[in-house]
C-alpha cells in the first residue's frame, strides 16, 4: 500500500519513519523542505497510485481545516482523506460533509503515544465508514503496537468517533498525571520521607498504581533531580481536557477529578491568584486576619465597622 501523508514534525515524521519500517510505501509532505519527500500537496497527490490515501497531520484547527480544503481540491471521486491530528471531533462531521461533497471520503483517528509511537507503535481511535477503516486497516496495523490488534487499535463508530475516543483518553491522561503529581509533592513535603524517587520506582511494579505515565514520571525525578529542580510548574494545554470537560456539561456526567485537574493547570500560569486575594481581602475584612503584601510583610486591616466588632476573629 501507498499513502501520502501531510505534515512531518515530531508525529508524521516518526509516523512515516514507523509506516515504512511496517512496509508502507510513504510520500510525504512538509512545508520545511528539509523534511519533505516533495515539494508541495499538488506533487504528493500526483505521486499516489488511486484511490488515494492522504494522512493528514497538522496541528488541530485552522492548519487541519486549511489542508482538508486544499486537499477537496486536489484529491478525486474514491479518495479518502485520515485526520490523524488532535482535532476536536466536531470538527470531523464537518469535513466528512465537505469532502463528500465531491465523494471523496473521510476517516478521523486519534493517535496516542507521543514520541515514543516509533518504536512502541501507536494506540489508534479511529471513526467513520466500515468500508474505509478496513481499506486502510494494513495502514493501521503497522502504526499500532504488536500484539492483538484490538488492544491498539479501536474503529469507535462513525465519523468523530475516533477523535472523540481520543478526547475522553487525553480527558483520563490529565487526570492521572494530576494525581501523581499530587502524590509527588506530598511526599517531597514530609521530611520524614527522604527518598521520593525510591517510593515512586517502588511503585512501578506489582503495585495498583503501576503505569506508563508512572514510569515516566520516575524517569524524569532520575534525570531531573528528585525534587525536578529545572523545570518550572507552569503546565500548558491544547484543548483535549477543555473539551472533555464542556461535553461532560453536555451530558451531565459528573467529572471532578478531570475537571479539577484542567483548572490546576490553569492555576499553573499564575504568579499570583486574582481569586485567592479576594479570600485574602475577605477574611481580612471580616475576620482581621492577617494578610500577605508583596515583599511578605503580614498586615492587619483597619478595625471594621464603629459597633468595635473588627477587633474579633471570628
Ligand atoms: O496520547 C498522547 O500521545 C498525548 O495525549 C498527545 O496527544 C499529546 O501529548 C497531548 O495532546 C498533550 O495534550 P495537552 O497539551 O492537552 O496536555
Amino acid at each position: 500500500m501507498h499513502i501520502g501523508l501531510v505534515g512531518l514534525g515530531k508525529m508524521g515524521g516518526n509516523m512515516r519513519t514507523r509506516l515504512r519500517r511496517g512496509g508502507i510505501e510513504v510520500t510525504g509532505f512538509d512545508n520545511n523542505p528539509e523534511l519533505s519527500d516533495v515539494e508541495s500537496l499538488e506533487a504528493l497527490v500526483a505521486a499516489l497510485p488511486t484511490p488515494r490515501a492522504v494522512w493528514v497531520m497538522v496541528p488541530a484547527g485552522a492548519i487541519t481545516q486549511s489542508v482538508v480544503d486544499q486537499l477537496k481540491g486536489l484529491l478525486s471521486e474514491g479518495d479518502v482523506v485520515i485526520d490523524g491530528g488532535n482535532s476536536k471531533y466536531t470538527d470531523d462531521a464537518a469535513h466528512a460533509a465537505s469532502l463528500a461533497e465531491v465523494g471523496i471520503g473521510f476517516v478521523d483517528c486519534g493517535v496516542s503515544g507521543g514520541i515514543w509511537g516509533l518504536d512502541n507503535g501507536y494506540g489508534l481511535m479511529c471513526g467513520g465508514e466500515a468500508a474505509l477503516v478496513e481499506r486502510l486497516m494494513p495502514v493501521f496495523d503497522a502504526l499500532r503496537p504488536e500484539g492483538p490488534r484490538e488492544e491498539g487499535f479501536v474503529h469507535a463508530g462513525a465519523v468523530g468517533a475516533g477523535h472523540y475516543a481520543k478526547m475522553v483518553h487525553n480527558g483520563i491522561e490529565y487526570g492521572l498525571m494530576q494525581s501523581y503529581a499530587e502524590g509527588f509533592e506530598l511526599l517531597t513535603a514530609k521530611d520524614i520521607v527522604t527518598d521520593v524517587t525510591g517510593c515512586f520506582k517502588a511503585w512501578t511494579r506489582g503495585t495498583v498504581v503501576r503505569s506508563w505515565l508512572l514510569d515516566l514520571l520516575v524517569r524524569a525525578m532520575e534525570q531531573e533531580g528528585a525534587n525536578l529542580p529545572h523545570i518550572r510548574g507552569y503546565v500548558n494545554d491544547s484543548g483535549e481536557g477543555r473539551w472533555t470537560v464542556e461535553e461532560a456539561i453536555l451530558e451531565s456526567v459528573p467529572m471532578p477529578a478531570i475537571t479539577a485537574s484542567l483548572f490546576a493547570r490553569f492555576a499553573s500560569r499564575q504568579d499570583d491568584s486574582p481569586a485567592m486575594k479576594a479570600v485574602a481581602a475577605l477574611r481580612n475584612q471580616f475576620g482581621g486576619h492577617a494578610v500577605e503584601s508583596f515583599g511578605g510583610e503580614a498586615s492587619v486591616a483597619e478595625a471594621g465597622p464603629s459597633s468595635g466588632t473588627g477587633s474579633t476573629s471570628h
